[in-house]
């Protein structure tokens, strides 16, 4: 049974059209991945669905039924819930209290029900193989816990399709895994998900069927069974399409960084030594002290002890303006709630860091900056008309290239990236990798902490293995693979068993 289908949509934003004829069918019971490189439409074409935005054309039938819909809430009420990357929780409330929130029970004398709340929450959570306490305070939930709580939410209200916007970028690997057997266990009881995502081996794992937007037209569509990685995103990136270069050895210099027994927040005893042109991958479960170690490095976070030297200098600890004045840069992991600056523009957002270093006061030269500006946009394939344009007008993956360039822009030596390709397009991807090689090539000496492995097979010359805060492995760049980082990082190689 078809549960949705969306036909001849078109959408325009101030004259410039972003959907152009599309098409999507999905159906009762299935998994469908929703594919396209940043900027294609995928998040418009969901907000047109859901009723955020109002459609200029075409029809929208859901269980057979037409939707003219012009507000969440009443996509909500047909069975529409979209769970998005920023979860619409309330973190002051009580886990039952956002699930009930609107639509409160009431005892005969209406007074809250509280009790009955509680209960059916938790028999949801039971059934779901959930473990949430309803009296939690939502704020204590860890990511999982809080996308969990978002769709036992929408299935409380009787969701059919849920839409998934790129559902694991916080979730570690047993995470991933208890989301996908939920979702498989929804799916057998006729549940339909739309799933948003750039991470190729996650959309064969889960996906039933797939449709392919490109600069908002539809390419696209087929089981996902019939297809591969390699003609899925030749189809995203259409022309532009072109074979990613392997990872070669180079020549590195004498050590520019050095860490001495560096204990703090989230991580201790740290002892690392970098040369300059190198780049050392850091990886580990979440929590396992990779990214906190680069916030500490940074100066964000505290640091209780031991010591950093830059080129034989000693950086004083928790100070970012120090880490800066020795040439240390930094992009942070969740670059949304981090690094946009709303009300600036796209210009203004990419020159931010360069100025901050230089501690000048943010003046720009119009003419010099418009022309780096052109150099990285062209670079990183950003999406977008003009450089005086909010960076909110920007899909969520091109804001993510704008900060980006940001820090590429800066006259640091030493680059720490934090998760640098989250929420990036498979195109855009290779284009960073490509431009990381690059940077140590030139020089540049960079630490990268991700959870994508294939990420670190591609760019890191060795691969620092963190569990609960401590550096346990270093990995040669031969030795890094899927499997032995797993047994580090989940420290099965003292448990003596994998995963
Ligand atoms: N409110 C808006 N005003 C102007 N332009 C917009 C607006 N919302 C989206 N756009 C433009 O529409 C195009 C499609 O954006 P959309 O967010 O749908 O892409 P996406 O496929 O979801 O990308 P990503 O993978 O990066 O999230 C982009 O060029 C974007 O700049």
């Amino acid at each position: 049974m078809k549960r949705l289908e969306m036909s001849g949509i078109y959408k325009a934003f101030n004259d410039i059209p972003v959907l152009k004829d599309v098409h999507l069918t999905v159906e009762a019971g299935e998994v469908h991945a929703l594919l396209g490189e940043n900027g294609a439409g995928k998040s418009t074409l969901m907000n047109v669905l859901t009723g955020v935005y109002r459609r200029d054309a075409g029809k929208i039938l859901f269980d057979g039924k037409e939707l003219n819909n012009t507000s969440v809430k009443q996509t909500e009420q047909q069975g529409i819930a979209f769970v998005h990357q920023e979860l619409n929780l309330f973190n002051d409330l009580l886990v039952y209290e956002n699930i009930f929130l609107g639509k409160e029970y009431t005892n005969k004398f209406g007074k809250l029900d509280k009790k009955r709340m509680k209960d059916e929450a938790k028999k949801l959570f039971a059934e779901l193989e959930v473990e949430i306490d309803p009296d939690e305070k939502v704020e204590e939930l860890t990511p999982s816990q809080k996308q969990l709580l978002e769709i036992s939410k929408a299935l409380f209200f009787n969701a059919k399709l849920l839409i998934l916007d790129e559902p694991t970028t916080s979730l570690n690997n047993q995470e991933i895994d208890h989301l996908f057997r939920i979702i498989r266990r929804l799916k057998e009881k006729g549940t339909s998900f739309i799933f948003i995502s750039h991470k190729m081996p996650e959309i064969f794992e889960i996906a039933d069927r797939y449709t392919v937007l490109m600069n908002g037209t539809f390419i696209g569509e087929g089981n996902i069974v019939d297809t591969n990685p390699e003609a899925i995103t030749k189809m995203m990136v259409g022309s532009n399409y072109s074979a990613e270069e392997n990872y070669q050895t180079r020549a590195c210099g004498d050590t520019i960084l050095e860490i001495k027994n560096f204990t703090g927040h989230g991580f201790r005893n740290v002892n690392l030594d970098v040369k300059k042109g190198e780049i050392v991958g850091m990886t580990g479960l979440q929590g396992s002290g990779s990214s906190e170690l680069l916030q500490g490095i940074f100066g964000v976070t505290r640091a209780d002890g031991g010591t950093i030297h830059v080129n034989g200098e000693n950086v004083p600890l928790h100070s970012i303006h120090k880490a800066m004045k020795h040439k240390i840069a930094m992009l942070p992991a969740n670059r949304k709630e981090n690094s946009v600056i709303a009300d600036m523009s796209l210009l203004e957002n990419m020159y931010l860091a360069e100025h901050t270093l230089s501690a000048k006061q943010f003046q720009i030269s119009k003419k010099k900056e418009e022309g780096k500006f052109e150099k990285y946009k062209k670079l990183l394939n950003v999406k977008a008309q003009n450089s005086a344009d909010p960076i909110t007008s920007l899909s969520g993956g091109n804001q993510q290239k704008v900060f980006l360039a940001r820090w590429l822009n800066t006259e640091a030596e030493i680059l720490l990236l934090d998760n640098p390709t989250q929420g990036i397009d498979v195109g855009a991807k290779a284009e960073i990798y490509k431009l990381i090689l690059d940077l140590a090539e030139s020089g540049k000496t960079i630490l990268i902490n991700t959870l994508e492995i294939p990420e670190l097979q591609k760019v890191a010359d060795r691969c620092a293995v963190f569990y609960d805060g401590e550096l346990v492995k270093m990995l040669k760049h031969e030795e890094i693979n899927e499997e032995t980082v797993m047994m580090y990082s989940t420290n099965a190689v003292n448990a003596g068993e994998a995963r």
